[in-house]
Order: structure tokens, then sequence, then C-alpha cells
């Protein structure tokens, strides 16, 4: 049957259950679900649809697939990711991403510009063991962040994600939080118990990402280590915005750290806790211990991904 024929109400795809899709329907605009299903039939990949937050992370815990693809953005990736490490299936489970959200960011970074690509890619592209990054017990693979308010990513809007891809969400926050005052913070590694101390606007770990001001966001996502990016709050110069935020990451100013660790304990120090975000989703606490899994992801990527980006300037 051609696609044109295919009823809209009961769409078909060619799979045997051996590679999965788990497809977010709402995800960006939700206009691409004609597109995957096409597709899905072509490459014999069997779709599940996500009805709600959490499915995702229940349908990777379920599979017995050889291959499970997030389609969707980075949070329907980032759930199916977390479905997988808590089944313990990521050692026999071979990852994919079809970006049909709105930033994509990770997709981005791991050279899977469309759908199409990503299910190319997910056929007969190249495999590489990523790091998965571990907060208190949560994996994420793309990116903790410090320093932003509980509503602060759910508010950034798709524009300013097309536009300023991993910056938006902290230019957010200096955009809605007016009173946002900083973090005290502390920050371990293994090599240095006091490797940053004092009010940061913001830390940024990457794993999958990395924070420069300008240029490829992808991070070396084989190393085995973060790459932390500390913006310090100076109590003389409020941030006020994007070119702001621009020059600070310049790193000109001082108010720069960038540190390479496998392990990070960031503790909040004085009575409240911090609002961090694992990949966009929101956590409350008043420690976050980060460590790397070395290659412990296996993941589908495209040419353009890159095993040794140059370091950051
Ligand atoms: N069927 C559904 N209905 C409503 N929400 C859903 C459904 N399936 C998943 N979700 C939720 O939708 C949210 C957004 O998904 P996702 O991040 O994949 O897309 P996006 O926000 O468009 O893309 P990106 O994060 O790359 O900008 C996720 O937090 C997920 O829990």
């Amino acid at each position: 049957m051609t696609s044109s024929a295919r009823p809209k109400a009961v769409r078909t795809d060619g799979g045997d259950g051996s590679r999965v899709l788990v497809y977010n329907p709402v995800s960006g605009n939700g206009s691409h679900t004609d597109e995957v299903y096409d597709l899905a039939d072509e490459y014999d990949v069997t779709v599940r649809e996500t009805k709600k937050g959490g499915d995702a992370i229940a349908f990777a815990r379920e599979t017995d697939a050889d291959l499970v693809a997030a389609g969707g953005g980075d949070g329907t990736l980032h759930e199916v990711v977390r479905g997988l490490y808590e089944a313990e299936k990521l050692d026999s489970t071979t990852v994919a991403v079809v970006p049909t959200g709105t930033g994509n960011n990770f997709a981005g970074n791991v050279g899977i510009e469309s759908i199409a690509d990503g299910f190319e890619v997910l056929d007969g592209g190249e495999r590489r063991a990523i790091d998965l990054g571990v907060a208190n017990g949560q994996p994420f693979v793309n990116s903790a962040i410090a320093g932003l308010t509980a509503d602060a990513s759910s508010e950034t809007d798709a524009d300013q994600k097309d536009s300023l891809g991993v910056l938006a969400y902290v230019v957010n926050t200096v955009r809605t939080a007016a009173d946002f005052e900083g973090l005290d913070l502390s920050i371990e590694t293994p090599d240095d118990e006091a490797a940053w101390t004092g009010k940061a606007a913001f830390v940024l770990v990457g794993n999958g990402r990395r924070f420069p001001v300008e240029g490829r966001t992808q991070a070396n996502m084989e190393d085995g280590q973060f790459e932390v990016t500390v913006i310090e709050d100076r109590p003389t110069g409020k941030l006020v915005g994007e070119a702001t935020l621009r020059r600070l990451l310049g790193s000109d100013t001082g108010n720069i750290t960038r540190l390479e660790a496998p392990e990070l304990a960031v503790s909040v120090n004085g009575g409240e806790p911090g609002t961090f975000s694992l990949d966009g989703e929101m956590l409350s606490a008043r420690e976050l211990d980060l460590e790397t899994r070395p290659n412990a992801v296996t993941l589908c990527v495209g040419e353009a991904y890159d095993p040794t980006p140059p370091a950051v300037e």
C-alpha cells in the first residue's frame, strides 16, 4: 500500500519489533507523523507512540528490541535513555535519534539534521560508544545545568531554541528571573576538593554538549570527561541579556572558569536547595553528585559527528 492510500487512523509500519521507534507525536510542531510512519515502514521500524510524559521511559524499560530510536526532541531522548538505564538494557541495546522535536540539540550534536537523516543513520550509520552522565542516580546524555529557575526551560520558546541553541535556557533565565541572585556553590572534583567556590550565575556541565561562545556545541562524548563551564555571578555587573552572556562566555572577562572532570560534586551552600536541569528535566537538590559512565551508550551517529572535536579556545 502506498503512503497516500494509507488511512490515517490505522497507520502501519513494517517492523518486526527488533527496531523500535519510541515516538512523541506532540514534539516539535506535531506535524511530522505521516513522514515518520512512512519512513518507519520503509526501514522496518516498529513505532510506539507516547500518550503522555513518562511513556517513553516505560516503553524503553519494557522493550526487547535490539535498537531503540527516540522520535522526538531532547526530552524524549532523555526518557528513552532513562528507561534503558533503569532496566539495565544499555549494554544490549543500540540507541538512535529521529529528531522531531523543537530544539533537537543532541541530534544536531551527533550529526543528525532531519527525520530522514535519523532513519538513514539508524539503518546504516556508524555506531559509537558514547559516555553517559549520571547525576544523583539519574542518567543524562546532554547536559546538567545549575542556576535555572524551575520554569525557565518551559518558558523557552521555539524561536529562541532555534537561534540560540544551547544558550537559550540560560538567556531565558536571565530575562525572566530579574531577582535571580545566583547560587553560593562549592564544586569538588577528584583532583581538587576546592575546584571552585563562590557565587555562580550558572554551572553548565556538558556530557554531549558544551558551551562555547560561537561554533560547534558538540563535546567530546567518548573521553569519560564532563566539560564544565562556571559563570560567576559578579555583584557589580548584573547579567542583562544575550549580548552580555555571549561576552561572558568569551572568557576574557575573568567571570568564566572551565574545568574537565570525570566526576563532580556541586554543593549549594546555605539554606535552600538549588534547581538543576538534567537534559531539560528539572530536579531540586542541595547537592548534585555527577559522574560519567564512559562509553556506556551505543549510539547511531551521522557523518558530521566528530569523535574528537577541537578544544574550546
Ligand atoms: N503524547 C504526549 N502528549 C503530551 N506530552 C507528551 C507526550 N509524549 C511525550 N510528552 C512530553 O513532551 C515533552 C516534550 O518532548 P520533547 O522534548 O521530545 O520535544 P520538544 O520539547 O518539542 O523538543 P526539544 O526538547 O528538543 O526542544 C516531554 O517532556 C515528554 O514527556
